[in-house]
Formats: C-alpha cells, structure tokens, sequence
C-alpha cells in the first residue's frame, strides 16, 4: 500500500530561506571540486508564470515530451557561449572539462545550437549557448525541487557566495501570466513571398538539381508587427495547452529577446548509452471530425511524397547513427503523431551507443536531420544559406540540455523569436520530387496556424 505523507512541501518562501542557511554553512568548496548543488523539496508554483515574474535574468523554460518533468531556470551560474563555431576538438575538450565539474551527477547545462553555422548567428543568441542556471525549479508530478548551482568557473568561492545570495534574495512569487490582448496587427512579411517561393521550389525540384540534392528543407520567415507586445511566456503557455504532447520551451537571455518552441520534433534523448530518437516528417492536416481525420491519416500514410520525405530523413539518420552504435533499430511501418491543427509521419529510432560516444559527436552526427536540412546535408545547407532569403538562427537548431548520464534536444521548429520591435514565427517543409508550390506553401501556413491562433486572440 502506498503510503501517503500527510507532512506538507515547504513553500517556495520557505525552501528559499533553507537554502539561504544552508549557503550560510559553506564557507569553502572541497579540494578539486568546481560546482556544488544544494536542493531543497518544494511545493511547486506554476512555473511558467512563476518564471514570468522573476526580475533576474536569463530565464529558461523546458518541458520534455518523455515524463512530463518541467524545468524553470533563471539566473546564470556559467555561461557557454560561442559565436563562432568551434573546432570539434576544441568542443570535444569544453565538453569532457564541463561535465567533470558534476557534483551530484545531475549538473545539466540548458541551451541550443543554431541550424546552421555558417550563416550570422543571431545576437544574445550566438552559435551556440550553454548555460548552468543559478537556480532551478525542477517538477515531476506533485514533486518538485529547488536548486541552487554554484561554480567556480573563472571566479573567486567568496564572490561566488555572495551572487548566490544575492540571486535568493531577488527571487519573487509566482504571479498570474500578463493577459495576451488587446492588440491588433499591423503588418506581416513573409521571406520568401509566394513568388520567391514558387522560384525556389522551381530550383529544387528541376531534374537537374533534385537527382544530386532529393531534398531540401525550405523555411519561411514570418514578421509581424502588433499594436501592443504580447508576453512570451504567456504565449508559450497558451502554445502548450494546445499541444500537450510537443517540447515545449523558452529562452531568453535578456529581456529584449526570447525564443519559444513549441515542437513536436525529438533530436535524441540519451540515458547513459541508450538513445532514443525519431524521424519525423509528412505532414498533412487534421480532420474536423474523426473519420475525417481518421481518412487524412490514412491517406497520409500511403502518400508516396510523404512517405519519401520521411525515408529520407530515417535511412540519414540510421546511417549517421551506425558508426556510434553498437545496434541501431529503426520502426519499419511510420506511424501518426497528431498535433493540434497538423498530423505528421513518425518512425521511432533507438540506439545504444559506444561507449565513450559524447553528445557532441551526437550532435554533430544527427543535427541538422534532413527534416529540417536536406539530403546531402552539405549541398541542402548551401543551397538554404545562398536563396532562403534570412537567417534561420536558433529555428530548426537543437535546444535542451547537456547532463553526464543523461542529455535531451528538441528540433527549435514551430517556433517564434520575440522582439521588442516585432514577433518573428518560421515554418518550413521538405521540398522533394513530387512536391508541389501551392501544397508546400500551404503546409507552412497550416503549421503556423496554432501559434497565428494564439496571436490572433489578442
Ligand atoms: C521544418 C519543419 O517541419 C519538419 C518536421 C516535420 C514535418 C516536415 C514536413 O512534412 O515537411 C518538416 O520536415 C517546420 O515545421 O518548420
Ligand atoms: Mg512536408
């Protein structure tokens, strides 16, 4: 019989004032010790909007489609940030040097890696960025903790210490999540336009060019310009109640800019050496009532465009995957992922890999998918970085977090960069032989259509 503990969590005051003593005991770090965690159970708030009203920056949101664990990180106990993109040797050494600093073997760095390297990264963003919070709310059901990381990274114990208490100190309740409206649109451009679009896919799909590249994944940008500026966060928030099933995450580094992803898309997922990832493409819509939606699917898993861009993307995967692994199993039949207003093909791939494999070769290995890429990457990206017409930045990169003996990335599609001048939404899809101008650019109208929902109830 499960036991149930009538003794209730401290509230966030309370396990604040615990970890505030609980700093006060430590005067120093233990010989060759880097980072120290110290945790304290609490009763969690809603964390969206308990990230919301914090005044410190940065903020973090993550929320994994796995176990429904839901993280709010703020504050910046490391910073990892690389403009340019590093060698993988040099990476290959940051990466070893921050995962030995792990205290309790559960030290997880939150952040992402742009789509491509080779195009401008975006500002505050940069090529890559990694952080270690100052502080962490982590959840799991009824359960949640409240850690506070410390580090020595290029700093003295002593100042360490006292931006630790000060970081507790500036720490705020939850407060409900500002209203979205009211707020109107002003203007909206898409790069590229209907015309540019028609071109582009004129390009990839002539025999001359699709026989070397089978596919390449075209984006659209999407400006927009509202009356007033709604508050990320309570779009992520609105976002991930019509998708319950997605990741769902947000980063914003300084106030002025925060990037939110609402994706269905999983990277991988590693737990020691077990890997989990997926290929996820094909796209068609929802019905409006179940046989409807029930014929969509059906017709979506014998369409040979759809079935072909997925192909594509699982044979890359298992190929890339093969030289790290020790077994790699791919699901032959695809199956239906639905989201709210799309459904997507989906074939689960696991793997274990060798032992002593990094996340960085993962990385290195798997991003870009051609679900977001193409096929050969090499003559995908070129193609996307020379006519697409913007920089993708974090969209279509690979958000989540680095861990010793567990890490997780989300492909950053279905995704928004909020600006203090403008929201910016994406959208792409892969573009192969039998594609055609007017279904693909309405595939990328019906993948904006929840977050344009959101935004349209303003
Ligand atoms: C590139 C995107 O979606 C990818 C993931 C699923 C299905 C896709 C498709 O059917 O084209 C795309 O490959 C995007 O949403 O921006
Ligand atoms: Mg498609």
């Amino acid at each position: 019989m499960k036991v149930v503990s009538s003794v209730s969590l401290p509230s966030l005051t309370a396990a604040v004032t615990r970890l505030q003593r609980q700093l006060d005991a430590l005067s120093h770090l233990a010989p060759g010790q880097r980072c120290l965690t110290l945790s304290e159970a609490v009763e969690a708030p809603p964390l969206i909007a308990w990230l919301a009203a914090q005044p410190q920056e940065a903020k973090i949101y993550w929320r994994g489609r796995r176990n429904g664990e839901e993280v709010a990180a703020i504050g910046i106990a490391q910073r990892h940030r690389l403009d340019r993109m590093p060698d993988a040797d040099t990476l290959d050494r940051l990466y070893r040097q921050l995962l030995q600093q792990d205290g309790d073997g559960d030290l997880r760095l939150y952040g992402g890696v742009a789509f491509d390297p080779k195009q401008p990264a975006w500002p505050e963003f940069g090529q890559a960025q990694f952080v270690l919070p100052r502080l962490e709310l982590r959840r799991q059901g009824e359960q949640a903790q409240l850690r506070l990381n410390l580090s020595v990274h290029n700093r003295e114990w002593s100042q360490e210490l006292s931006d630790a208490h000060t970081a507790l100190q500036a720490v705020v309740k939850a407060a409900p999540l500002p209203p979205l409206g009211p707020a109107h649109l002003l203007s909206r451009q898409d790069t590229p336009n209907r015309a540019r679009w028609e071109t582009l896919i004129g390009q990839v799909t002539h025999p001359s060019f699709i026989d070397d590249t089978p596919k390449v994944v075209l984006a659209r940008e999407t400006r927009m310009r509202t009356s007033a500026q709604p508050n990320p966060w309570t779009v992520l928030h609105a976002w991930q109640l019509l998708n319950p099933g997605s990741y769902q995450y947000g980063f914003q580094f300084s106030e002025q800019h925060t990037f939110i992803s609402c994706s269905p898309e999983r990277l991988y997922h590693r737990l020691g050496r077990e890997l989990s990832t997926e290929a996820l493409a094909g796209t068609t819509v929802r019905g409006f009532n179940e046989a409807d939606d029930q014929a969509l699917a059906d017709a979506l898993l014998s369409d040979s465009k759809n079935s072909h861009e997925n192909q594509l993307v699982r044979q890359h995967i298992e190929a890339q995957l093969s030289p790290l692994a020790d077994y790699v199993g791919v699901e032959e039949s695809p199956t239906i992922l639905k989201l709210n207003h799309i459904q997507h093909l989906h074939r689960g791939i696991r793997a274990e890999i060798k032992a002593g494999v990094s996340d960085l070769q993962l990385l290195q290995a798997l991003h870009p998918t051609p679900a977001v890429g193409g096929l050969p990457r090499d003559a995908a990206m070129s193609f996307i970085r020379q006519r697409e017409g913007f920089d993708r930045g974090w969209y279509a990169g690979a958000c989540g977090y680095l861990g010793q003996n567990e890490s997780e990335f989300s492909v950053a599609i279905r995704s928004a960069l909020f600006s203090p001048e403008r929201i910016t939404l994406f959208a792409g899809a892969g573009i192969v032989g039998d594609s055609e101008v007017e279904a693909e650019w309405q595939e990328l109208n019906n993948k904006l259509a929840t977050v344009l929902g959101i935004l349209n109830g303003l």
